[in-house]
């Protein structure tokens, strides 16, 4: 049954909803909330952790960070919103005082948490719905699906039905259909190539494919971006969401812009297509809901903007992660034939994976989460703090915004031993591939507001590499030199990446 069917279902029966009353104020590494996968990473709780005394905190005053002009030279002339990822580390790099950090951007002030220990105990004292930044034109988006109870009560349903792998395991199916079409494709382009073989712009393919994947998820409907000729209604909702896509980044500089200045400025922080968006998926939700005979009497536009909202976060994250870890394992074949081999040996040449196999690969787990490790596509998760908290010796007053730096402590050798090097096989120790307090590494966040697709996008990642490995080896095109990245909005291929699908014999 399509997602949002189950969905649908659960609305007319509600599960019990956790209380409310456990919103209220929370004292800094309090134990509440913990579930019980929720141990490792020591020292994280309460005050404590690496920074300045544990004796009474200091002001936000004594904080170190780049001065306010700095800061916007850095930015806008130097283009440091693209490179968001790199000042993490760099500041990071710069000795314990600047694990945490403040900064202003124009109107903005955050303070930035460069630390795994630190970072834990921010989201270990987090309440039932902690809140995002609303930062720009994102806000007015965000605004379709509320924050605080709204969020909560909507949020409570999607959780209970896509969050654990079991839960997603029955998509297996209708993925497995989406990648038969991927592959199909790709035997198209390698047939107009000149050499037979290769695919330029990988994630080109990887947007269609993920696209049609969470589509297929959640409407029960094909779009049919893998076809050679792209129906015109999906032509135009994949030219509304690449539009929307490149808006992030222009609202990010609209939100460091002082409002008094902004109406000297010419607007470039609108979110036009986000109405296109919202549109195209009310289209689908409609379907859907005739085609069940379903009666909603409330929530039809939480359903609405829960399930637009679910398309956008779902397509350029699967993507962009689906082209580096094919860019990785095209940079280290010796990787990928070790990869490969435990593929062969454990599931053959030629088997169609379903959900139940992808543990019998544990290479192929692993292989995402080395690549989300060194690409993470958000480079840090960003939090409002509900109540006073002491981090690293500093009071932190309620409403602040936080900026938690995963990027930076992802790199960490502290943290993962020879960080720069791409190793998949760090993550094989025993429990390490299934813990989700690594708060070194935290790619789909962490807690309540963690990401509500990840079993979904692990899913469609998992079973793609395991079909890709067994038809293809695949060799980085001679076009292709080393692929930095860049921040825009997401962290993403700073050239288009160009690969060889040679076929296997
Ligand atoms: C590799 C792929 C993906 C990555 C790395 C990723 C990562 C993230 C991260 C870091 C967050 C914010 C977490 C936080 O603030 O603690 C997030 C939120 C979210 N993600 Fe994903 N995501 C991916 C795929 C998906 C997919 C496939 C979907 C939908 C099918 C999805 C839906 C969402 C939604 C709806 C939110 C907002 C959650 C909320 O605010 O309640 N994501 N994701």
């Amino acid at each position: 049954m399509a997602l949002l069917a189950r969905i649908l279902k659960a609305r007319l029966s509600p599960a019990p909803e956790r209380a409310l009353g456990s919103l209220g104020p929370r004292t800094p590494g309090s134990r509440r909330g913990r579930g019980p996968e929720d141990k490792g990473v020591g020292a994280a709780g309460g005050a404590a952790g690496r920074g300045p005394g544990r004796g009474t905190p200091r002001s936000l005053a004594a904080m170190p960070g780049p001065r306010t002009l700095a800061n916007l030279v850095e930015l806008f002339w130097k283009d440091g919103f693209s490179r968001i990822h790199e000042i993490q580390v760099a500041a990071n790099t710069h000795g314990n005082m600047e694990k945490i950090f403040k900064s202003h951007f124009g109107p903005q002030f955050v303070v930035s948490v460069a630390d795994r220990d630190l970072v834990a105990q921010v989201l270990r004292a987090e309440g039932a719905a902690p809140r995002e930044p609303t930062w720009g034109s994102w806000q007015e988006y965000r605004g379709l699906t509320g924050e605080g109870e709204q969020w909560l009560k909507m949020r409570s349903v999607l959780r209970q039905r896509i969050l654990r792998p079991k839960d997603v395991a029955i998509f297996a199916g209708e993925i497995n259909q989406v990648i038969a079409d991927l592959i199909k494709r790709i035997y198209f382009l390698k047939s107009q190539a000149e050499d037979g073989e290769t695919v330029t712009n990988i994630n080109d393919l990887f947007f269609k494919y993920s696209m049609e994947g969470v589509a297929t998820i959640l409407y029960e409907s094909r779009l049919g971006c893998l076809e050679n000729s792209v129906p015109q209604a999906t032509m135009d909702y994949i030219e509304a969401l690449e539009l929307m896509f490149c808006t992030f980044k222009t609202s990010m500089y609209a939100g460091a812009i002082p409002r008094w200045l902004r109406p000297l400025i010419p607007k470039p922080w609108g979110f036009p297509n986000g109405k296109h968006c919202f549109q195209t998926g009310q289209i689908h939700v409609d379907n859907k809901l005739r085609d069940i005979q379903c009666q909603m009497d409330r929530g039809e536009r939480e359903i609405y903007a829960n399930m637009t909202e679910m398309l956008l976060a779902g397509v350029d994250t699967t993507s962009f992660t689906l082209s580096w870890a094919v860019y990785l394992l095209a940079r280290h074949p010796e990787v990928q034939q070790t990869v490969y081999r435990e593929i062969v040996r454990n599931l053959g040449e030629r088997h169609v994976p379903t959900a139940a196999d992808v543990p019998k690969v544990p290479l192929v787990e692993a292989l995402l989460k080395e690549t989300l490790r060194l690409f993470p596509v958000l480079p840090g998760n960003g939090r409002v703090t509900q109540e006073d908290l002491v981090v690293g010796g500093y009071l932190i007053p309620r409403g602040t915004q936080l900026a938690l730096c995963h990027y930076a402590t992802s790199y960490e050798d502290e943290n993962f031993p020879r960080a720069k090097e791409f190793r998949p096989e760090r993550w094989l120790r025993p429990g390490n591939l299934r813990r989700v307090d690594n708060f070194g590494s935290i790619p789909f966040g962490y807690g309540a507001r963690s990401c509500i697709g990840r079993r979904i996008a692990e899913l469609e990642i998992h079973l793609l590499v395991i079909q890709l490995l067994q038809r293809f080896e695949i060799k980085i095109s001679p076009w292709t030199k080393t692929v930095h990245a860049k921040t825009h909005g997401l962290l993403m291929p700073e050239e288009p990446i160009h690969v060889r699908f040679v076929n296997r014999k």
